[in-house]
């Protein structure tokens, strides 16, 4: 029994076998957190379009039955003033295996900290996937967009996203700060005294659970290169460890080898014989090659930090956050998101692109195995774009467009049907 979650009187829990599959029942129940911010707009215009494609694909034999969690702002008001992540919120989380979200929102500073890693490390959620794909018809800032067809695989469960770090001048800081330098002979902090120190775990299991999950998405999806980007030549043990454990593991568990002495590799895809060359990339130098060669990138395995500041980026390529969608998975549990924030300044204006979350929602589909309404999203999508009824942050750019609200798209989308 849940204190404020309401359970659908209709519908069934999605649950997992032991080799990791879904049983996915006609009426799923899925939990949704409707996000902070945009969220309000976002989340509601998500779930017509989902029905409406369900609808359509299945005439009535498949339905879901959604079911309101929450988390952040709307959890305050419902659970009491400090409770941001209810237990309950959690526990529905993990029970319902497949769930999606809105954005919620970080203070910059002091404050809490961010709900959405809080929910990636209480659910070992490690994969934070998001495919960045170009549809049609989107303005971009590049003249060649479709060139841009990448699959990120970001890690999301270490990395100073563990949260490890102290405020300047405070006890704790002030501790750490005299081990290193009393017990490790650290000399080279510049301003001990007023320094905020912060901790970046990176490990062994953490790098190998994520490199191996992208490898094989590169084996399934016939994809041509799996790039391990990094900051290795500075942060040699953190982000150097990350590189040298994923080709590691492309030779001990794929069987890769070397190419001209290495570090690049190859494997052959045990699926179609192609080949699948391993390599590596350094942060700095990637942000600018995908930019003026985007071609030569497929998956992209890359620490939390990176493959945050990576995303937004090729988001950019491809027309922006607004189209940009997520999922956080485990081994067993999925939690779909999108790739953009709260967008506060828009909030509960119904303007906003509902596009990255309706994508986001498209993934959970196929995530769950229910490819035909999957696929009228995407044909819808595309169909929408085209048409040029388009949000504000398409229309601004694109000559010759109506420009719609965010409800609007929605409409649009489910027109295009
Ligand atoms: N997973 C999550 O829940 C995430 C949460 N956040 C949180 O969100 C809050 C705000 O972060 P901020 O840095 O402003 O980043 P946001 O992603 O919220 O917004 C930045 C800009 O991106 C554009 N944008 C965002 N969403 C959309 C959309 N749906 N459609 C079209 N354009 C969009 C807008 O650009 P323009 O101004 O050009 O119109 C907006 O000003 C912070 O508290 C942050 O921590 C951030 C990222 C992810
Ligand atoms: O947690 C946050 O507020 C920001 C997260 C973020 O930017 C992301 O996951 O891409
Ligand atoms: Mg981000």
């Amino acid at each position: 029994m849940y204190q404020h979650i309401k359970v659908p009187h209709e519908g069934q829990k999605i649950s997992v076998n032991s080799d990791n599959s879904l049983n996915v029942p006609d009426q799923p129940i899925i939990p949704y957190i409707e996000g902070d911010g945009t969220g309000y707009d976002i989340t509601p215009v998500m779930i017509q379009v989902v029905d409406a494609a369900v609808e359509k694909s299945y005439g009535g034999r498949r339905k879901i039955h959604w079911m309101e969690i929450y988390a952040g702002e709307k959890s305050t008001r419902i659970y009491g003033p400090d409770v941001w992540l209810p237990e309950e919120t959690l526990h529905a989380l993990k029970d319902y295996v497949v769930s999606i979200k809105g954005p919620l929102t970080t203070p910059v500073g002091g404050g809490i900290r961010s709900l959405n890693v809080a929910l990636r490390q209480e659910l070992d959620l490690y994969v934070c996937l998001r495919p960045v794909h170009y549809f049609k018809g989107v303005p971009s800032p590049v003249k060649e967009p479709e060139k841009t067809e990448m699959v990120i695989f970001r890690e999301n469960s270490e990395d100073i996203y563990a949260g490890i770090e102290y405020e300047a001048e405070s006890d704790k800081a002030k501790k750490l700060i005299k081990f290193l330098i009393e017990e490790l002979g650290v000399t080279k902090i510049r301003f001990p005294l007023t320094s905020g120190i912060g901790i970046k775990p990176v490990s062994k299991e953490g790098t190998e659970r994520l490199v191996r999950k992208a490898i094989q998405y590169a084996i399934d999806n016939d994809k041509p290169s799996v790039t391990i980007v990094h900051k290795g030549n500075i942060m040699k043990y953190t982000e150097g460890g990350f590189r040298d454990w994923s080709y590691a593991l492309a030779k001990n568990e794929f069987g890769s080898e070397l190419i001209d002495g290495g570090p690049w590799s190859k494997i052959v895809n045990p699926k179609n014989g192609k080949t699948i060359i391993i390599k590596d990339s350094i942060a700095d130098a990637f942000l600018q090659q995908i930019l003026l060669r985007p071609a030569e990138y497929s998956v992209i395995a890359t620490l939390n930090l990176n493959g945050d500041y990576i995303s937004d980026a090729l988001a950019a390529q491809i027309g922006g956050i607004g189209i940009a969608p997520g999922a956080n998975l485990s081994d067993s549990i999925a939690m779909f998101e999108a790739t953009h924030g709260t967008a506060p300044k828009y909030a509960g204006k119904d303007y906003v692109n509902p596009g990255s979350e309706i994508l986001s929602a498209e993934m959970m589909l196929r995530h769950m195995g229910w490819m035909e309404a999957a696929d009228m999203i995407i044909s819808s999508m595309e169909k929408s774009i085209l048409s040029k009824k388009v949000t504000y942050d398409f229309a601004r750019l694109m000559d010759g467009a109506t420009q719609v609200s965010c409800s609007g798209f929605g409409q649009v989308m489910i027109e295009n049907m």
